[in-house]
């Protein structure tokens, strides 16, 4: 899959820009490098100190098992307008967790509506039959279980060779260390926070340490912590100083509003950013 972009184009003809192409993986490079919408480039303290707890700025990531399910183009569409730095797709499939969710197909469905990143996690098992398929669906990240097995090392294999960043995910129960062997293969690191299966759930407190461990064991590597499930304002500042930087966030980014009334995913959004950013300040 390729998309055409004709940026920076200026007087350029129409017809001129047919031939702007930027490969797929150009284009995943370009969006995973971009600063947040919301954010500044760096992260500084009041004095203009760098923050040095995590070097990557705080990203949004709202999940969409909170949106609306008849309305799931508008809600990416809302939710990005509103501040999202990424769209959060969890797809379960009935047997590794206990829910049914989305597929392939509704990937690229969503691809047009997502101008950003899409950050698809796949609570499935067994992965490696179709992580084609959601690389061809548009994802730009595709982030696997290690306790979907067989073979994790192979799967990310898979994914980086499908031209996608690869991410893996821990459960709650599962410790860090289970990513330690993964390190060169991944440019996120999922800590749950809840088990997996369902939104809403209240965050499980004893993976603070795990986000811990996973920052210490990472060291100066380039990987995204991101932390998934009971993510709100209360939760938010936790999980930053410990070291996360994607937060992903449902119920309390889609709660209060609608796609005819997005101000509160607005409302929602800055809310969480700002209590995980002034975590971080106080820690420098
Ligand atoms: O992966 C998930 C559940 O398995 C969801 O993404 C996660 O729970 C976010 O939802 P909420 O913010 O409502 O907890």
């Amino acid at each position: 899959m390729s998309k055409t972009a004709c940026a920076g184009a200026g007087s350029l003809s129409v017809s001129a820009c047919r031939f702007w192409i930027i490969p797929a993986s150009t284009w995943s490079e370009i969006l995973w490098q971009s600063p947040p919408r919301g954010g500044k480039p760096a992260l500084q303290t009041a004095k203009g100190d760098a923050v040095v707890t995590n070097s990557h700025p705080i990203r949004i990531a709202p999940s969409i098992l909170a949106a609306d399910f008849a309305n799931f183009g508008a809600e990416c569409r809302a939710a990005e307008d509103a501040g999202a730095d990424w769209i959060h797709v969890d797809v379960m499939d009935g047997h590794f967790v206990p829910n049914l969710t989305f597929g392939p197909a509704m990937c690229k469905a969503l691809r047009p509506h997502i101008r950003g990143t899409m950050d698809v996690h796949l609570m499935i098992a067994p992965v490696d039959p179709y992580i084609q398929a959601f690389a061809d669906a548009g994802a730009d990240v595709l982030t696997a279980h290690v306790e979907a097995g067989p073979h994790i090392h192979r799967t990310l294999q898979a994914i980086r060779a499908a031209g996608v960043k690869a991410g893996v995910a821990l459960n709650p129960g599962t410790p860090a260390s289970a990513a330690q062997p993964l390190l060169d293969m991944v440019d996120l690191i999922c800590v749950m926070t809840v088990n997996p299966g369902f939104g809403g759930q209240s965050f499980i407190a004893s993976q603070l340490q795990t986000i811990r461990d996973v920052k210490a064991m990472i060291g100066d590597r380039p990987i995204h912590i991101e932390v998934d499930g009971g993510v709100d304002t209360k939760t938010a500042p936790d999980v930053a100083r410990a070291g996360a930087d994607v937060l992903v966030a449902g119920s309390a980014v889609f709660r209060g509003g609608s796609v005819e009334a997005p101000d509160a995913y607005g409302a929602n959004i800055v809310a969480i950013r700002a209590a995980a950013e002034s975590a971080r300040g106080e820690m420098a």
